[in-house]
């Protein structure tokens, strides 16, 4: 067992603070006063006031060196969603959040704020305005998704008033900005290579993209509410932009943004999820062969065919949450921050 040392209130720790989310959150931290430690397996920057500490979240050891002295725990730490690796999402997941719990509870943390997803209840069809008690995904469309919600409902059952630990479930949806690792590069990849002439369906579905710092302001503001006699305390919360758009409308703006295409001609939306469907089980059969990756993934044709669009009332009403950052701006923001991926460049 860890010795403990008084935590102090503005002393907090991001695990998976080296990724994208993580960092952006590690930013608005520093400029709000905390002092922050960064728990990742990787260190990708550095930044005067923020010590880092290399660890894999599976190890409780090097967790409790990490969260010594520290109130406040974020936890935003995933493998990536385009991964396969079914024994790896288990592994950190759902045992490495056991971990990160355990730890937590040995060292005296007070506060836990998970990043969970809004994808914990979507099924591959229609959510509209979809609230926090809709019941969470019977058959989840990924390993992601299935240990998504595994995990949250280890964080929500966690919380425990009389032990001290406070813990709350932030669920954002398709998170984009600067330096975001997936959706844009995914997205100007696929443009380069010819596949983003099409759109899928009618092109009419609605769904919510979530500007960075609107999500880290729902994590700051969820963990600046937390506490005992809070509402918030074991309960899960829908962060977005609050402006379902068009899928394919969002696509376009980004895309134009940079200098490609907009895509143009339709397909039926039942027609590419059957090829992804085969595409997907090609690749597994042929896997002990040839490693190929399909674009076109059921998931992401999923995504890009449906609705998926979630009610954010209980945030705004519970933690007074508001978006600080519009579709508009952001989109122009992201757009801004990738010179890089522009078309020609
Ligand atoms: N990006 C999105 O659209 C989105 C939407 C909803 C929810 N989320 C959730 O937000 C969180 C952050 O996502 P992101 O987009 O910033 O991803 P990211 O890949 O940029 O960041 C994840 C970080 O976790 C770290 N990590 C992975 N395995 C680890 C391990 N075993 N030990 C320690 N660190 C480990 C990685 O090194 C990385 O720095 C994730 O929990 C994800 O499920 C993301
Ligand atoms: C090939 C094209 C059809 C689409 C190209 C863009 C896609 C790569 C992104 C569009 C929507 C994105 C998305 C995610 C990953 C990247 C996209 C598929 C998530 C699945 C990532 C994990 C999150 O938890 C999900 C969430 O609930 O927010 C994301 C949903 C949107």
């Amino acid at each position: 067992m860890a010795t403990r040392i008084r935590p102090s209130s503005k002393r907090c720790a991001v695990i998976g603070g080296s990724g994208f989310l993580g960092r952006h959150l590690v930013e608005k931290l520093l400029d709000k006063g905390y002092t922050v430690s960064v728990f990742d397996i990787r260190q990708s920057y550095e930044l005067p006031g923020v010590t880092f500490h290399q660890g894999d979240l599976c190890d409780k050891q090097s967790l409790l060196t990490a969260l010594h002295g520290v109130s406040l725990v974020f936890h935003c730490a995933s493998p990536a969603p385009a991964s396969d690796d079914k024994a790896l999402f288990q592994r950190v997941n759902i045992q490495g959040t056991q971990a990160v719990l355990q730890a937590c509870t040995e060292v005296g943390v007070q506060k836990v704020v998970l990043t969970s997803s809004a994808s914990v209840v979507f099924e591959g069809t229609d959510i509209k305005d979809g609230r926090e008690d809709l019941p969470y995904a019977k058959k989840p469309i990924d390993y992601y998704t299935q240990t998504k919600i595994e995990q949250e409902k280890l964080v929500l059952k966690a919380c425990d008033k009389e032990k001290g630990l406070l813990t709350v479930a932030i669920r954002p949806h398709g998170i984009f900005g600067p330096r975001d690792p997936q959706l844009v590069p995914i997205l100007v990849d696929t443009a380069r290579r010819g596949k983003m002439k099409f759109i899928i369906g009618d092109g009419s579905n609605l769904v919510d993209f979530t500007f960075v710092d609107n999500v880290v302001h729902g994590h700051i503001l969820a963990a600046e509410s937390l506490r005992p006699e809070s509402p918030i305390c074991g309960k899960a919360y829908h962060i977005t932009n609050d402006e379902p758009v068009r899928f394919w409308d969002f696509m376009s703006d980004i895309l134009v943004g940079l200098g490609y295409a907009a895509p143009r001609y339709h397909l039926p939306y039942t027609l590419v999820y059957g090829l992804s469907l085969l595409l997907w089980l090609l690749s597994l059969l042929l896997s002990p062969l040839v490693a190929f990756k399909p674009t076109f993934t059921p998931m992401r044709v999923a995504l890009a065919g449906t609705h998926h669009f979630y009610s954010c009332s209980r945030a705004k009403q519970d933690m007074g949450y508001k978006p600080v950052v519009s579709l508009k701006d952001g989109i122009r923001r992201t757009v801004e921050s990738y010179p890089h991926l522009r078309h020609g460049a």
